[in-house]
């Protein structure tokens, strides 16, 4: 999204437990524990290398980065989460249980995982009618949705450009009957209205798409010009200069809470496991009928997969997309190191071929 996005400025309202995104979720885990009695809510609006930005109904403050003692490989608390603070200083004592997550593994550091955004409600996947709209692209963002479990939502934008738009949302809508897709014009105030149902007060949600899509469009129209706007908020640099910093979490003209990180636009597809056997379940379900547990529905014998494409049950194309997906994912779940090794491996093996070549 291009940064002049205009900004509304969460101090502004009255801040509630649930106009922040409270649920049942985790008030059941406040109730269930008794050692966090006491304890006040707060939701991370902004994680910077220096610390947190926390907003809660009694509290808007920094906090340094908070790791949960639990620990684990998401313990880092991110944008979206929620910490419960001592009510003296304040000091982040727990964080709550998420019921979502995008997360990524940095890359060339071998595993370390990046945590992006917690607690989202809706993923926007937007495209628009035109040569941007990609089937592959739209499954691919499908299986980062899946794997966070967040509720995707497709939206095709210029329909005003296009000639038979219908025709693309029934392409969007061949991919899971189950998602809705709003086909909308982003320039106008009805089209972005068309997103309302999901962004109502304390609803989190969050927009991917390709650049030009039409994302900062329908934000700008959903951020509403008479909220009080702001690019953000004032902190002081290590020069005490003030810096005028976005934070990563700001709220709609609706009460929906916006992420805006730029970490959204480089998940990678490492650790979609989970995603890609929701998204493609059908032929997950099938591979499991096939001779060889490692098939790779190529040339193996027995394989339910080619022969379900031969009896023309399923689409020999989106077979093509969920391999490679899946050698994808495989690749970037890897580690540098085995990288490494499965490059040597192969240089070795192929070095080793040729000798018995020339022999
Ligand atoms: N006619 C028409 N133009 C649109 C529509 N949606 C977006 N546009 C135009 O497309 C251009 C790109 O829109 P942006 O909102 O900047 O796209 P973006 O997805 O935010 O792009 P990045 O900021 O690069 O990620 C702008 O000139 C918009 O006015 C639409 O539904 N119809
Ligand atoms: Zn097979």
């Amino acid at each position: 999204m291009s940064a002049d996005t205009k900004r509304s400025d969460p101090q502004a309202a009255a801040v509630t437990l649930r106009g922040l995104g409270w649920k049942s979720h985790f008030q059941q885990q406040l109730n269930e524990d008794e050692a966090l009695t006491g304890l006040r809510p707060a939701r991370v609006t902004s994680v910077r290398r220096s610390g947190l930005h926390v907003l809660g109904p009694d509290v808007d403050t920094a906090l340094p980065p908070f790791v949960d003692p639990e620990g684990g490989d998401g313990a880092n608390a991110t944008i979206g989460d929620w910490l419960l603070l001592d009510s003296e200083l304040p000091t982040a004592r727990h964080m709550l249980e998420r019921f979502s997550l995008f997360k990524r593994r940095s890359p060339g550091t071998g595993r370390a995982v990046q945590l992006i955004a917690a607690n989202v409600d809706t993923v926007f996947i937007v495209t628009s009618c035109n040569q941007d709209f990609n089937v592959a692209r739209l499954e691919r963002y499908l299986t980062l949705a899946r794997q966070a479990e967040v509720t995707p939502v497709f939206v095709l934008t210029k329909p005003d450009l296009a000639d038979d738009p219908e025709a693309y949302v029934e392409q969007a809508q061949a991919l899971d009957r189950s998602i809705v897709v709003e086909c909308v014009n982003a320039k106008t105030e009805a089209g972005a209205n068309r997103l309302l149902p999901w962004c109502g007060a304390g609803q989190t949600v969050v927009f991917v798409g390709s650049s030009g899509v039409g994302k900062s469009t329908l934000v700008k129209t959903l951020t509403g010009e008479e909220s009080i706007v702001t690019q953000g908020i004032r902190e002081d640099d290590a020069k005490g200069r003030h810096t005028t910093s976005a934070r990563e979490l700001y709220q709609l003209a609706s009460g929906a809470w916006l992420v805006d990180t730029p970490g959204m636009r480089e998940l990678s597809l490492a650790d979609v496991k989970d995603g890609l056997e929701i998204v493609f379940a059908d032929l997950s379900d099938l591979s499991e009928h096939c001779r060889f547990n490692d098939c790779a529905h190529e040339a193996e014998p027995g394989c339910a997969v080619k022969a379900a494409i031969a009896r023309g049950e399923i689409d020999a194309q989106r077979v093509e997309r969920w391999k490679k997906l899946v050698q994808e994912e495989a690749h970037n779940a890897m580690s540098l190191v085995e990288k490494r090794a499965k490059d040597k491996a192969l240089g070795k093996m192929i070095k080793t071929t040729l000798k018995g070549k020339r022999r």
